[in-house]
């Protein structure tokens, strides 16, 4: 893989700690460290698991990846350099190339650094630093940090995933004879649960328990006007067409789902996804995840499994319903898991062709690409200053892969595609709009760019 990422001309300054003050900063400064601390009290506590599976040789791993850790905390605190990754995994050395990159980028005046780089960069690479101690200290090296703050989120969500896939199992008993205003309606309301099942984000509350508690349906209605940009109605409007009026030749295509947390926002994904095949808006579904721990809950292979195996296994029968026909899903093939490795890489997604084109390649053979959760979006935008009436397309810069759209509550300080004087209007309100988790987006580019 190219480490290089492609330079864009004209894109604002990214987003970066060395802004005093500014919530990169604060995020660097206050919430990672937090985050580290954690992972080290949750290596601690497991000692003893460690000391049961492996004898005296899991107890010196344990301590070894806690001091692994506790250099890296003191790293950032006092903002030295960014470090060369060392553990010869597939992605070091694309990792290591970025590092050249970013540091021909900033000359050798001005050293990387925790507080001296593009945030998007540093808040990546502390992940996969994290990563880094475990990986170099067998045999704890597929313990998963943040396990068991995601299974937690999950189980504490019981009440809202029954009520959801309750309401699934009535949605999918009344497809047979749904007109078209009525499919619409669904795809509306489970796009927006999808959204707002991305407030259940552990990085944003650095740990912290974040869990969904009432029905997602029913708070629909009052966190409308919370949607700053809704394009619902695109997204209709693809799967629609694709779906073709019964005459014409066109069939619906594939989806492509790139998950973000694990818990209930997965579930909310889970759900859309089976919408979308159950109402005949999509033939295919292909859910994107990471192939390692990353930013505290987002989705690998294992959380994804337990959540299906979870789900069929319950005692509820209309979870169980669902959870069953989504092991069916998979079975069949219409629904499948990938986890490329460029979704862990630092690279943001103006870089994919370059860096990942087989994986840019695929994304082009989807009808429609659904981005989920924060990240994503500072990934698809550059993580970049951008003014808030920047047209979306412009921000993607140059990735257009496929018609996408991002479904993202707004927790990091950039947002472009806002009309004029909205962005105004929502500072003079609530100062922390941006990153409050409490504001959304549903915001499509075509793949086009007529947008
Ligand atoms: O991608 P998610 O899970 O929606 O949110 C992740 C995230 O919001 O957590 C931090 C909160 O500031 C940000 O660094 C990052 O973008
Ligand atoms: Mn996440």
């Amino acid at each position: 893989m190219d480490a290089n990422p492609v330079l864009f001309q004209g894109a604002p300054p990214s987003l970066s700690a060395k802004y005093e003050g500014s919530f990169a900063y604060l995020t660097i400064r206050d919430r990672l460290p937090t985050i580290l601390t954690k992972v080290i009290d949750t290596i601690h506590r497991n000692k003893n698991k460690f000391f049961e599976e492996y004898g005296e040789e899991g107890v010196q791993a344990e301590k070894r990846a806690i001091s692994f850790l506790s250099k890296l905390r003191n790293e950032l605190q006092t903002d030295k350099r960014v470090l060369p990754l060392t553990d010869g995994q597939e992605d070091a050395e694309t990792w290591n190339s970025y590092l050249q990159y970013q540091q021909s980028h900033q000359g050798e005046l001005s050293p990387v650094s925790w507080f001296s780089s593009p945030w998007l960069y540093v808040e990546c690479y502390m992940y996969r630093r994290i990563q880094e101690a475990l990986w170099l200290n067998p045999p704890v090296n597929e313990f998963d940090v943040f396990w068991e703050g995601k299974s937690q989120s999950f189980l504490d969500s019981t009440a809202a995933i029954t009520a959801l896939c309750t309401h699934m199992e009535l949605v999918r008993r009344g497809l047979t004879h749904s007109s078209d205003s009525h499919t619409l309606d669904q795809l509306f309301k489970l796009l927006q649960v999808s959204l707002w099942g991305n407030k259940c984000d552990l990085s944003i509350s650095a740990g912290q328990e974040n869990s969904q508690k009432g029905s997602p349906l029913d708070s629909l209605d009052s966190l409308r006007a919370f949607v700053l940009v809704n394009h619902s109605k695109q997204v209709w409007s693809v799967l629609a067409a694709a779906r073709g009026d019964g005459q014409g030749q066109r069939s619906p295509g594939r989806v492509d789902i790139v998950l973000d947390n694990a818990g209930f926002e997965l579930v909310t994904d889970l759900v859309l996804a089976d919408f979308l095949i159950a109402a005949g808006l999509a033939t295919e579904i292909r859910f994107h995840g990471k192939s390692f721990p990353w930013f505290v809950s987002d989705v690998t292979a294992r959380d994804f499994e337990w959540t299906i195996l979870q789900t069929s296994a319950a005692n509820h029968k209309w979870m169980s319903a669902c959870g069953v026909q989504w092991k069916r899903y998979l079975k069949e093939g219409v629904w499948s898991y990938h986890d490329h490795a460029f979704w862990t890489l630092p690279h943001d997604f103006g870089d994919m062709a370059s860096s990942a084109p087989d994986l840019y390649a695929s994304l082009r053979s989807a009808r429609l690409l659904l981005f989920k959760g924060d990240l994503n979006y500072r990934k698809l935008v550059g993580d970049r200053d951008w003014p808030h009436t920047t047209p979306f397309h412009l921000a993607l810069r140059g990735f257009h892969p496929a018609p996408l759209c991002s479904l993202r509550t707004l927790k990091a300080n950039v947002q472009v595609g806002l009309e004029a004087g909205q962005g105004e209007e929502l500072s003079t309100a609530t100062s922390t709009w941006m990153t409050s988790g409490s504001y959304g987006v549903i915001q499509f580019c075509s793949s086009d760019r007529e947008q």
